[in-house]
């Protein structure tokens, strides 16, 4: 795909962060083709101006750890079975990407040799550079963590220029707003208000890493067509962390 600088870009590098449960669009489990041939075509607009993209993908839509241990298994079998989808999930966007004309490859933290790539952050660095869709799958490779402390470890390794966090909502609230109609959004906040009043939108290990590296968040909700690329050109989305 050629790269047209035509518009003015606020971020050069990203970390995009797409949740698991997401892919599911209006499923109770697995991926939605749909959803993924549209966030194909978003990430492919940020690739035509220029923008290098690493992406996390969740993978809630198919197994997480601690769901899988609430059930009975063992925690580090649940959360192995949870890194192995976001695998799936990475591989199901490749394609995606590929059929829409992105060049895109997939590292594993989890070596996968013959399926996917090994996790090296050299690698990752020229690929994105080439313009390449890098997605980071298998998140941290570790258990007892999470695919947002993946993203925000890789988008600090890789010197991104935000980590930014896509999902159902459309921003930052105080309180979870799928619980409570009466929630209040934040436009901006700091990385201590996020961890003081506990807000779940994104783990507190996660904000405690990106507090201590200075990488801004933004977080925007995935399911608004057009919203990702108001936000790398510098419009108003989401809530932004910092
Ligand atoms: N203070 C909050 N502001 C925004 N969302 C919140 C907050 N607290 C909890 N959430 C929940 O966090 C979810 C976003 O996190 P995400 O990682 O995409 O989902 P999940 O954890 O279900 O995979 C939202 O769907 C929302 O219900
Ligand atoms: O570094 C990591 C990242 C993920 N997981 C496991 O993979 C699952 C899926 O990731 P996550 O819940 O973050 O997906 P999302 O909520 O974004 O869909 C988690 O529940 C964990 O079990 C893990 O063990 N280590």
């Amino acid at each position: 795909m050629p790269v047209v600088h035509d518009r003015s870009v606020k971020y050069k590098r990203i970390l995009l962060k797409l949740s698991g449960e997401a892919l599911m669009g209006e499923h109770d489990f697995g991926i939605d083709p749909k959803v993924l041939d549209r966030m194909a075509q978003e990430v492919g607009q940020l690739i035509g101006i220029g923008v290098q993209v690493g992406l996390v993908i969740g993978g809630g839509n198919l197994f997480r750890g601690a769901a899988l241990h609430e059930a009975g298994m063992d925690r580090v079998t649940g959360d192995h079975m949870g890194m192995l989808a976001t695998v799936m999930n990475g591989l199901a966007m490749r394609d995606a990407l590929e059929r829409a004309g992105i060049r895109s490859r997939v590292m594993s933290a989890i070596p996968m040799s013959g399926v996917v790539e090994h996790y090296d952050r050299r690698t990752a660095i020229r690929y994105l550079t080439a313009s390449d869709v890098v997605i980071f799958s298998a998140g941290t490779g570790n258990p007892f963590f999470t695919t947002d402390s993946a993203a925000c470890l890789r988008g600090i390794e890789i010197d991104a220029d935000v980590v930014i966090k896509a999902t159902k909502v459309d921003g930052v609230y105080d309180k979870d707003p799928v619980k409570h109609a009466d929630a209040v959004k934040y436009d901006s906040l700091s990385y201590d208000a996020v961890l003081d009043q506990k807000l779940g939108v994104m783990d507190l290990t996660a904000i405690c890493l990106v507090r201590d590296h200075n990488m801004p968040v933004r977080v925007f909700d995935m399911t608004k067509p057009g919203a990702l690329l108001n936000l790398v050109t510098g419009g108003k989305e989401g809530t932004v962390i910092e």
